[in-house]
């Protein structure tokens, strides 16, 4: 991580004490030949970073499959990132390397990721974080034709918000995870700040718009701030960014980068009620993520609708000591059939422990599905 100057080492570069001095670099002058020299050496060591990682690539077994391998990314971008010995930014150079990475899979093979747009969403950042922008980025309106796209193998991913921190589940989502026989292969955690955008001044605005989502994470703020304003619910926060740019008096709640491209102004920032807004997507598909051995699995659970029963199928995490971080429950069609649970835990499906929690549960389950593995990934922003 790059070192900030703390108090005491701006004291002693002043004073010159022994203790904090610095051995002093020696630049070249700033000149407009000196800076295109050093351009030519970063464009050109680019290119040759890009050329290693599409040479090793080819030489895997399966060099379209080593595509898609987010522990190794996650790797390559640490090992970059802790390199740095100046004061860039952490993201910013993370951000370099994931296009150069995504760059350089694009010559083996253009991966399409499905997500929810229009572009600027949150859905579509965490896409950029996760595949850079070298992929085949498509937007669609809805979570469930994110679903739709990559179980007709349309798209090779998908990109769906799962779970946020301030206001939890994504119905939309988890939902669809009974509906379509799609697995989760990796997560992407996203902090999330929400702004005001607008067109006019903020004395006019008469109406907000943005995703339920967006809206329920900061209605404290709006509640303080916005009391006369009408909320209405649209099906993205981008969507909503589109809106504000040509409705009289609309505003929305969305991303900066919305505000950008839809050429509107943040008349307020950060205005997420909770400033650890976190919002966890996972990324759907086909491919089976190795074990990294910080990994977790996810399940979708029927048990019998009679008292004890999940219960009875719950004891299968405390016999093999797993620890269960989730679970949710869905009403099933018809009042009287019951409830399908949603299941998360610490582990990977390929270890001995959890293929033991798994054949117990699907000794108890009406219905079991295994939704996938994947590694667990850092929080990002
Ligand atoms: O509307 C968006 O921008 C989305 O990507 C969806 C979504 C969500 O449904 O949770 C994603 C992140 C934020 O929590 C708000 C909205």
């Amino acid at each position: 991580m790059a070192k900030k100057a703390t108090a005491s080492s701006n004291a002693a570069k002043k004073t010159g004490s022994k203790t904090g001095a610095k051995k002093s670099v020696k630049r070249k002058k700033p000149t407009a030949t000196a800076v295109k020299q050093l351009d030519q050496q970063i464009v050109k060591l680019l290119n040759e970073r890009a050329d290693q990682i599409a040479e090793l690539l080819r030489g895997e077994e399966d060099p379209a499959a080593a595509l898609y391998d987010p522990t190794h990314d996650e790797q390559l971008l640490k090992t970059a990132v802790g390199l740095n010995k100046g004061d860039l930014p952490e993201q910013t150079l993370r951000r370099v390397f994931q296009e150069v990475i995504s760059a350089a899979k694009r010559r083996i093979r253009v991966q399409r990721v499905v997500y929810l747009g229009p572009e600027f969403s949150f859905s579509h950042l965490a896409a950029i974080e996760r595949f850079g922008q070298s992929a085949d980025l498509v937007p669609v309106n809805t979570i469930g034709a994110v679903f739709e796209e990559v179980n007709r193998g349309h798209a090779m991913f998908g990109i769906v918000p799962i779970e946020n921190s301030t206001d939890g589940r994504v119905v939309d989502t988890l939902s669809m995870f009974g509906k379509l026989p799609v697995r989760i292969c990796g997560e992407v955690q996203l902090q999330i700040h929400l702004h005001l955008l607008a067109n006019g001044p903020r004395g006019q605005i008469t109406e907000v718009y943005s995703k339920p989502q967006a809206l329920s994470q900061c209605r404290n703020w709006l509640a303080r701030n916005m009391p006369q304003a009408r909320l209405i619910e649209v099906t993205s926060t981008s969507t909503a960014a589109q809106l504000a740019r040509t409705k009289p008096g609309a505003a929305a709640v969305a991303s900066q980068q919305a505000a950008v491209d839809n050429g509107l102004t943040i008349q307020a920032e950060n205005i997420e009620d909770n400033p650890h807004n976190i919002t966890r997507f996972a990324v759907i598909g086909e491919d089976i993520c190795k074990r990294s051995g910080k990994d977790r699995t996810a399940v979708l659970l029927q048990v019998a609708h009679q008292p004890g029963a999940l219960h009875d199928a719950l004891m299968a995490f405390k016999k093999n000591k797993i620890n269960l971080t989730w679970i949710e429950s869905f009403p099933l069609f018809g009042a009287e059939n019951g409830y399908q649970f949603f299941l998360d835990f610490e582990g990977h499906a390929d270890d001995a422990a959890i293929s033991r929690v798994l054949s117990d549960l699907e000794k108890k389950a009406v219905r079991m599905e295994l939704l996938g593995s994947y590694p667990r990934s850092l929080t990002i922003g």
